[in-house]
C-alpha cells in the first residue's frame, strides 16, 4: 500500500530505499515512507521489527548501508546534520537518568549538553507537571513521574521533531492519558511526533498515520482508515430492537444476506442486535436496521486486529 501524502520537501522525514545490516544480519530492508510536517506518525512492530534501528538511522546515529535518508530537509550523514539535531528531541525506551540528582539538577545537564539555556527547564517541568517534585531525587520518583522528566528533557530546546520509543511503557491509565495531554500540547505549537507503541489500542486514535513494520520491512502505511480499508476485516454493527421490531429487523437483514457474497453474522440478545458483516456491506446493514432500530453504532476493526491481519498476510507472502 503507498502512502497518500505528499512526498515533499514539506515532508519532516523521507526515506527512500534504506536497507541497514548488522554484521550479516539485514535489521531493515528497503524501507520508504515519509512523514509529513505537523504529523504524530505511530511506528509498529512485532519485537525485532526494526523500529528501534529505524529510530537510530532518523536520528543520525546509525549510518544506512543504502538508500537516502533526510530528516528536516538534511540527509543524516551530511556534516550539517549536527546543526539539525538541535532541533530534534528523542526519548529513548530506557531513559536512563541520575538517580541523585534531583529532577531539576537532571534536566539542567541536559540542557547544558543540548546546549539550551538553564531558564528553559522551568517551564518545561511545569509543563510535564514535575514542579512540586523538583527539587527531589529522582530515586524517589515514580515510573511515570522519569518518564515525564524524560519527556522534558525530549523538549528541551523546542525541537521541530521528537521522537518517543514506546513512551508509556510501565505507565498507569492515569499515566498514559496525563504523558497524551502533554503531547498534545506540544502538537499545538506544530511540532512533528513519531511515536512507537505495543499498546496499539492507545494510539490507534491519537495518530494521523501509522507505518507497520514486520521483519525489517515495511508490511503497510496509511491512515488507520486506509490500513482497514486494505484489510476489509469484518465490522460489527450493534443496535437495540424491541420484540415488536425484532422480525421486521431480521427480515431485513435476510435481503441484505440475499443481495450480498459475504457472510452476515447475526446474534441476538434479549434487544440487543448485532451483526458482523463486511465493509462491503455496512451501508446496506444500516440502512435495513436504521428504520427499525434505535442506539444503532458501528465498531470498525481495531488496530491490533488490523495489525495481526497485516502480520499473517505479511508472514503467507514472504
Ligand atoms: N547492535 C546490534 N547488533 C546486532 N543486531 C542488532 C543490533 N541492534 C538491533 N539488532 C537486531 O536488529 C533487529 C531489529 O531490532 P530493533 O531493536 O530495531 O527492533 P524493535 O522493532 O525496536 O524491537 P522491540 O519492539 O523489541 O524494541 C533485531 O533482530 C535485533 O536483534
Amino acid at each position: 500500500m503507498k502512502s497518500l501524502h505528499a512526498e515533499t520537501a514539506m515532508s519532516a522525514i523521507s526515506l527512500r530505499g534504506v536497507s541497514h545490516q548488522f554484521g550479516a544480519f539485514t535489521a531493515l530492508q528497503d524501507v520508504s515512507f515519509d512523514i509529513g510536517r505537523g504529523e504524530m506518525f505511530g511506528l509498529i512492530g512485532h519485537n525485532g521489527a526494526g523500529k528501534s534501528t529505524l529510530f537510530k538511522l532518523m536520528l543520525g546515529l546509525l549510518t544506512p548501508a543504502s538508500g537516502s535518508l533526510k530528516v528536516l530537509g538534511q540527509d543524516t550523514g551530511a556534516a550539517a546534520f549536527r546543526q539539525t539535531r538541535r532541533q530534534i528531541g528523542y526519548l529513548p525506551e530506557n531513559f536512563v537518568t541520575y538517580d541523585n540528582l534531583s529532577g531539576a539538577e537532571v534536566l539542567q545537564l541536559f540542557a547544558d549538553l543540548k546546549q539550551v539555556p538553564r531558564s528553559a527547564c522551568a517551564d518545561l517541568l511545569d509543563l510535564v507537571g514535575l514542579t512540586a517534585a523538583a527539587g527531589r531525587h529522582v530515586q524517589t520518583y515514580s515510573k511515570g513521574m522519569r518518564q515525564r522528566l524524560g519527556l522534558a528533557q525530549a523538549l528541551l530546546g523546542e525541537p521541530q521533531l521528537i521522537f518517543l520509543d514506546e513512551p508509556t511503557n510501565g505507565l498507569d491509565p492515569q499515566g498514559i492519558a496525563d504523558f497524551y495531554a502533554i503531547l498534545d500540547s506540544v502538537r499545538a505549537r506544530g511540532a512533528t511526533i513519531v511515536i512507537t507503541s505495543h499498546i496499539l489500542a492507545e494510539i490507534q486514535e491519537r495518530v494521523d498515520h501509522l507505518l507497520i513494520m514486520h521483519g525489517g520491512r515495511v508490511a503497510a502505511q496509511g491512515t488507520l482508515a486506509e490500513l482497514r480499508q486494505g484489510m476489509a476485516l469484518p465490522l460489527t454493527v450493534v443496535a437495540s430492537v424491541t420484540p415488536l421490531q425484532q422480525p421486521l429487523a431480521l427480515a431485513a437483514l435476510a435481503a441484505v444476506q440475499a443481495g450480498s457474497s459475504e457472510a452476515l453474522n447475526v446474534s441476538t440478545q434479549a434487544e440487543r442486535l448485532s451483526v458482523r458483516c463486511a465493509p462491503a456491506d455496512k451501508m446496506a446493514v444500516l440502512t435495513a436496521l436504521l428504520p427499525v432500530a434505535s442506539d444503532v453504532a458501528v465498531h470498525e476493526s481495531t488496530l491490533e486486529q488490523v495489525f495481526l491481519g497485516y502480520g499473517a498476510a505479511y508472514a503467507h507472502v514472504h
